[in-house]
């Protein structure tokens, strides 16, 4: 199985004082899915954040689809990050003004891909809205705007798709047919998601969990289920608060 994502003692120190990352070592087998979980500020998002380009780590290195992330210039970097990594937030990061359509055909643009707006219209039509395509995102729910953010981080063929907490604003029934949508893309399209979230029904959808506690990996789990990853994080919380009584 090809390798998508890598990353390599990662370390990432805010300020010089605040440690978000403390050497975590991890490879994410393209085609499978994998959500990310651990306490309040265990490093989840700076991983993700560091993984994808958006912000630098302070030690380490990471690889996307083969290639190293040198941090080089911005420009290089943004470069890097259009062409192999697309990205989910919790808050969908449309921009309000463009249509359906121009969002997911934005980032090819801004990539300077060809924008092949027929089969951005397919991938659209794919995740149930065919209909919507030029309608502004106001008018769409929210689940409806979460799939928009799925086609735009689809049609650029990312080696990966990083999703922040992607279905923390939304209701329930509308949260289950984004995570059933991302696991349709790994699993029917080959694609390869990693995926930030602190709910344990959410993480039951991946192929496997990664936990982090105080900036550091703190084990893995295959096959999850809501129940056994809520009991492990019930004890993540354990640790944790030792750790940090006992610093006090
Ligand atoms: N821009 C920043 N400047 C300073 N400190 C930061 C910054 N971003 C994150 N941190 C700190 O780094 C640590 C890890 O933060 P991070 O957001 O990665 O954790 P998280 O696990 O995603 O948390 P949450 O689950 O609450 O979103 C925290 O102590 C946080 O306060």
């Amino acid at each position: 199985m090809t390798e998508a994502v890598r990353v390599e003692d990662l370390s990432k120190t805010y300020d010089g004082s605040v440690t978000a990352l403390d050497g975590v070592s991890a490879a994410f087998a393209g085609g499978t899915f994998t959500a990310v979980m651990g306490p309040s500020g265990s490093g989840k998002s700076t991983l993700l954040q560091c993984a994808a380009g958006l912000d630098r780590p302070t030690g380490g290195r990471v690889f996307l689809g083969g290639a190293e992330l040198i941090a080089t210039t911005d420009t290089a970097i943004t470069k890097f990050r259009r062409d192999r990594v697309g990205f989910v937030f919790q808050d969908y990061n449309l921009l309000p003004s463009l249509t359906v359509l121009q969002n997911v055909v934005l980032p090819l643009r801004l990539a300077g891909r060809r924008a092949d707006r027929r089969r951005c219209r397919a991938v659209l039509d794919r995740l149930g809205l065919g209909d919507r395509v030029d309608d502004l995102p106001e008018k769409l729910s929210g689940g409806q705007r979460q799939r928009v953010a799925v086609a735009r981080a689809l049609v650029a063929e990312p080696a990966v798709i990083f999703a922040d907490e992607p279905t923390g604003a939304l209701d329930l029934r509308s949260a289950r047919d984004v995570l059933l949508l991302l696991r349709a893309v790994v699993h029917e399209h080959g694609r390869t998601v990693v995926m930030v979230t602190h709910d344990p029904v959410a993480a039951s959808y991946a192929d496997a969990v990664l936990f982090l506690a105080d900036g550091r990996l703190a084990g893995s789990m295959t096959a999850p289920t809501a129940d056994a990853v809520a009991e492990r994080l019930a004890h993540l919380g354990d640790t944790a608060a030792r750790v940090s009584g006992a610093a006090a």
